[in-house]
């Protein structure tokens, strides 16, 4: 069980949080622990039970921040229905079951898509995903694979400057220049369920950083797995905590 001691960092309080607070949070590495392939995570029950009540409880306030494409971290979390911000801030549902709006991007060409589907099925380990401006090439099946897929993908977005390489968790993906999670929470947090809030930011990965820094710029905070909770379960157990919080049986 997390209590007040086992946390490094002061965080708010659960009535606080919950009362003026956003919860923004990043999904794998920091909900959800990771696995070898994007496709082979496990998003527990209990973490959507207790991200169910945590959303009703903040009166909508919570989302998703993530480098996923939408409809992966849906069905992720399906049949739970929340704020989603998705594919690094390129996209977002801030109303659940409401309109999805993307930002106007430029979108990979499909030649390039072509061409690195191709060198993943080529290299045993390496795997390709796919993302509706992006994609990535994953090595950590092959992680001597990796400086090789850099090479290629640097090749395929050489003469294009409105394209960048993304430096993942053992993984690079190529995604429109401008796009990133500071931009994901400015912009969910104009919403009418987070205007007013102070932003909570919780991220494990260089992605989140931009994420984390615009919280603070918002006059809210960043947390981070491993400084601020040692990994995932941590984050989980605290968020079971904040209900239990509420509700007046956590310490
Ligand atoms: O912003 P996030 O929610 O943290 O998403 C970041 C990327 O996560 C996924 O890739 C990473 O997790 C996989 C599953 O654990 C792992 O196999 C992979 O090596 C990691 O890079 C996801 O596949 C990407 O689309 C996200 O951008």
């Amino acid at each position: 069980m997390v209590t007040r001691s086992n946390i490094p960092r002061a965080l708010p309080s659960p009535r606080e949080l919950i009362t003026r607070g956003a919860l923004l949070l990043d999904v794998d590495g920091t909900l959800i622990n990771l696995a070898p392939r994007p496709d082979e995570v496990i998003v527990p029950g209990s973490l959507r039970i207790d991200l169910e009540g945590l959303l009703g409880a903040m009166d909508g306030a919570l989302a998703l921040v993530t480098g996923r494409a939408l409809a992966d971290v849906e069905d992720l979390f399906a049949p739970l229905r929340l704020p989603v911000v998705a594919e690094h801030g390129a996209v977002m549902r801030a109303e659940p079951g409401g309109e999805a709006r993307r930002l106007t991007l430029p979108v990979a060409p499909e030649e390039w898509r072509r061409t690195a589907l191709g060198f993943a099925t080529q290299h045993d380990g390496l795997v390709f995903e796919e993302k509706p401006a992006g994609f990535v090439l994953h090595y950590r099946l092959a992680p001597d694979l990796g400086e090789a897929a850099f090479d290629l993908l640097a090749g395929l977005i050489s003469t294009r400057n409105d394209f960048e390489i993304l430096r993942a968790s053992m993984a690079w993906e190529v995604r429109p220049r401008g796009v990133h999670k500071g931009v994901a929470v400015r912009n969910i947090m104009q919403e009418p369920r987070f205007a007013g809030r102070v932003p909570v930011f919780i991220g494990d990965d260089v992605t989140d950083e931009d994420g984390i820094a615009a919280a603070e710029e918002l006059g809210g905070a960043g947390y981070r797995v491993p400084d601020d909770f040692p990994a995932p379960e941590a984050v989980r157990a605290w968020l079971a905590s904040l209900l239990e919080g509420l509700h007046g049986t956590a310490p």
